[in-house]
């Protein structure tokens, strides 16, 4: 049986049976989601490679924003030059608790664009995950084109690359092509169109129940890894 990409509705699911039945927190799963993300990043661009760079981590205001915020938490952790881009600030306490962790790792915070992306060697598109409903919000059409415009600089999509359907994947208009994409938990439908080189699962923390009940078919992951290549 093969790898089973889902639904917007199963997703939304998934993440509901994980909080309510098997009572994990959003802070356990966005943990783990984070440094896989941080992790699948670290394995693709190495510090060489991004050395003397910013990575530009753009957080949206949901938990894909939320996985963000952890995400350049490890990556700083890891040695690397991480900025976080995050325009919506909610009044959400473990959204502001990531937002303090950030800045105590001094990592540079702003709620404007960067207006100059010169000194940026790496993109994370953390705006917004599997509750994507098109079409894009006004206040994030700025954001979204900064990344569907830029041809020099690779973008590393969290989950679902922002501003495609979950589903149909890329809006007709075009959209935003990233070369990462971290498949968080199981791959969405839309993942079936992603077209860029490397393509993560992460997210290990699936029950094998949840596993049964979705057929997921999730594959093994490598040893003690906390992601896998899965293209
Ligand atoms: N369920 C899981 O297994 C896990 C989920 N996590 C993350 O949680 C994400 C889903 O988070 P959320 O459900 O908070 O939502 P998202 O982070 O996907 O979306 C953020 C917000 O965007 C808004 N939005 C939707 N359509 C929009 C549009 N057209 N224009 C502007 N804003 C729009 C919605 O209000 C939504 O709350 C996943 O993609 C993943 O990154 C991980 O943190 C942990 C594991
Ligand atoms: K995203």
């Amino acid at each position: 049986m093969s790898l089973k990409y889902l639904t917007q509705d199963e997703a939304t699911n998934i993440d509901l049976e994980l909080f309510n039945e098997y009572k994990f927190s959003v802070d356990q799963l966005m943990e783990l989601a984070g440094l896989s993300c941080a992790t699948a990043i670290a394995k693709t661009y190495s510090r060489e490679q991004l050395a003397g760079k910013d990575i530009l981590v753009c957080c949206g205001p949901g938990n894909n924003g939320g996985d963000g915020l952890v995400c350049a938490r490890h990556l700083k952790l890891f040695g690397y030059q991480p900025m976080v881009y995050y325009p919506r600030r909610t009044e959400n306490t473990l959204y502001q608790n990531l937002t303090l962790q950030c800045t105590a790792m001094e990592i540079p915070l702003t709620e404007q664009i960067p207006q100059d992306v010169s000194k940026v060697g790496l993109i994370v598109d953390a705006i917004f995950g599997f509750s994507f409903r098109p079409p894009i919000r006004e206040q994030f059409i700025p954001i979204i084109n900064l990344m569907k415009n830029n041809e020099t600089i690779p973008i590393a999509s969290v989950d679902v690359p922002s501003g495609w359907d979950v589903e149909k994947g890329e809006p007709e208009t075009g959209g935003i092509k990233p070369e990462l994409l971290i498949s968080l938990t199981a791959p969405k439908i839309c993942a079936k169109k992603f077209e860029g080189k490397y393509h993560y699962l992460g997210g290990r923390f699936v029950p094998p129940g949840l596993q049964r009940k979705y057929n997921l078919n999730l594959p093994d992951y490598p040893g003690v890894e906390c992601c896998m290549l899965i293209k």
